[in-house]
């Protein structure tokens, strides 16, 4: 083939440069596109109106995520028209709980080739393997090792469609160019059984590394793209808690980087907490959480926790006692001898809940102890929150704040129904993976969706939009409160989170915020508000089609 046939081809099957039917007669003719297409000139619309139509003739949630995929490989601006139109839709779609099947089959389901697939066994060859990334210019990457996929455990180079998936919605709600995010699925090995037996597996057919050599992966992973891409956010993604926090301990105070499900999950989660304080008429300080889950998204909530107590005027001590952390264990208590550091420091005293079995105190013994006015799950312990349990806590709480967060569905600790039949309709509720509104007393109730997605595209337009150098503390307490901030407090009935179709302004919301936090903190340079937010507006991408300039 000449150059300028790749060239032309190249414009319809580059996911990024393609219009396909939207291409118009004179660019066909002077592009040499000319019979390549069907007669027909659609508009942006019109073309919305036929991939709808297409993806609301898929059977099942798993071939609607394939459909979507595959419009995402062929013409992304397109994709991301109907992903904006269909926002509320979709999302459970392209995210979780479906993107959950995706990754469970994601070598039956592979097509073609996206982002970068960083196999152990290649490691000589990092650096030139992050020189063929499709785009030259990055401004967010996902990375996971696939190691903990939601609360579906090790998926190995399946969890490749969850940077996937953050990465669409780092795009669709927080206006990142999709040219420039970088999806990531370092292939360190798999222990899932299924996976090493799948004659279809299309990773590395190895047992996971571990200890040194992982370690040593890693580093080699962050050099290179320290190398390649300085400069470019790094989102760590469901790395299993072992290895999330050291890697965010070893690398937050060298790069621009940040664990999602440590720091994002935390936010949004002191966001909705803020929110049921607001709506029960009480004070953060008065709080008595208990949290079920002692892994990485269960820590860094309970740490968030009590940053925010102690901001509001409770000693350290203070707050911690107001927090207990169950795990599958029973009670975090300082007497384990389980423990890891993370986990020790938010461990109770050996004998401060009596146990009515013969481990540690349970879930059931702690809550009725300790009478919590907030419940929080992040354990994948599908039903965890028993009517036994609710009632107890209702009880001693007229408005509980009760949040079942893991993902995706299937492990959700409680049903909303359920918490709201429990609570003669008082408990305030958010869920970590969608749920149908529930109903009481002859009333709709739309169930709030608790999920880092209300964080992670804010923070990645903020940082891109004045070039920030380092994700701080500061910048994620300013995210939880911009959420908190843009929940509707004259809704009828009181809900935790701002509204899902109101998540793109919820994004811009909190970009401003985190941006402000950012250059206060000192690592971004300084921008006065009025400039921070023309920045903001300025990066925001939009899905429209540009007129295309190449030569035929
Ligand atoms: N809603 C959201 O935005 C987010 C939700 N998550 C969800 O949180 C869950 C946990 O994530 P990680 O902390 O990374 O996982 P992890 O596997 O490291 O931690 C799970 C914790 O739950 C405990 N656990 C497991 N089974 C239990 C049982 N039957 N009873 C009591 N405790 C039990 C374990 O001991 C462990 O402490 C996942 O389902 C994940 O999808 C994570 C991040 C964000
Ligand atoms: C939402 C998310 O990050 C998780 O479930 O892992
Ligand atoms: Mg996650």
């Amino acid at each position: 083939m000449s150059p300028r046939d790749t060239d032309r081809l190249h414009l319809l099957e580059d996911a990024v440069l393609n219009h396909s039917t939207a291409f118009g007669e004179e660019e066909r003719s002077r592009l040499g596109l000319r019979g390549l297409l069907p007669f027909a000139v659609e508009t942006l619309d019109q073309q919305v109106r036929r991939a709808y139509a297409a993806y609301g003739d898929q059977p099942t949630d798993l071939a609607r995520h394939i459909n979507l995929r595959a419009l995402q490989d062929n013409n992304e601006t397109l994709f991301y028209r109907l992903l904006r139109d269909h926002v509320e839709e979709m999302l459970p779609i392209v995210y979780t709980p479906t993107v959950a099947e995706a990754c469970r089959h994601f070598s039956q389901i592979y097509r073609r080739p996206r982002g970068l697939f960083v196999a152990y066994p290649d490691r000589e060859h990092l650096t030139e393997i992050l020189r063929n990334r499709p785009h030259r210019d990055v401004d967010v990457i996902v990375v996971t090792d696939g190691q903990r996929i939601l609360g579906i455990g090790d998926q190995g180079i399946g969890g490749m469609g969850i940077p996937i998936g953050k990465l669409s919605l780092y795009t669709a709600l927080g206006g990142i160019d999709p040219a420039r995010t970088l999806p990531i699925v370092l292939d360190v090995g798999t222990d899932n059984a299924d996976l090493l037996d799948d004659p279809m597996y299309l990773g590395w057919r190895h047992p996971r590394i571990d200890d040194a050599e992982y370690h040593a992966f890693i580093e080699q992973f962050v050099t290179a793209v320290e190398a390649e891409l300085p400069g470019t956010l790094l989102q760590w993604e469901d790395f299993a808690t072992p290895h999330a926090l050291p890697i965010l301990e070893r690398y937050r105070d060298r790069l621009l980087t940040f664990n999602d499900d440590i720091q994002g999950t935390a936010a949004v989660a002191m966001a909705a907490l803020t929110a049921g304080c607001r709506a029960s008429g009480t004070k953060l300080t008065e709080q008595r959480v208990v949290m079920l889950g002692a892994g990485s998204a269960g820590v860094g909530v309970c740490e968030q926790i009590v940053r925010a107590m102690t901001a509001a005027g409770l000693s350290e001590q203070a707050a911690r006692e107001r927090i207990h952390v169950v795990d599958i264990r029973g009670l975090l208590t300082e007497d384990r001898t389980d423990l890891d550091p993370a986990q020790r420091r938010l461990a109770q005293p050996a004998d401060a809940v009596p146990s009515t079995t013969a481990g540690p105190a349970g879930l059931a013994d702690v809550v009725a102890a300790v009478r919590p006015t907030a419940l929080v799950g992040l354990s994948t312990a599908t039903g965890a929150f028993t009517e036994q349990i609710v009632r107890t806590m209702h009880a001693h709480c007229d408005r509980p704040v009760i949040m079942p967060l893991s993902n995706p569905t299937s492990r959700s600790e409680a049903a909303p129904q359920d918490l709201l039949d429990w609570t003669d309709g008082r408990a305030l509720i958010a869920t970590g993976s969608p749920f149908p509104q529930a109903r009481y007393g002859g009333r709709e109730v739309p169930v709030a969706q608790c999920n880092n997605v209300y964080i992670f595209p804010g923070i990645g337009l903020a940082v891109t939009a004045v070039r920030a150098t380092r994700v701080t503390d500061a910048m994620m307490t300013a995210a939880a409160e911009a959420v908190a901030e843009s929940v509707d407090t004259h809704a009828q009935v009181p809900s935790l989170l701002p509204e899902r179709a109101h998540l793109a302004d919820t994004a811009t919301a909190v970009a401003r915020a985190v941006a402000r936090a950012a250059v206060t903190d000192g690592v971004a340079p300084h921008l006065s508000d009025e400039e921070i937010d023309d920045a903001v507006r300025a990066t925001r991408w939009r899905a429209e089609y540009l007129h295309h300039h190449a030569q035929a």
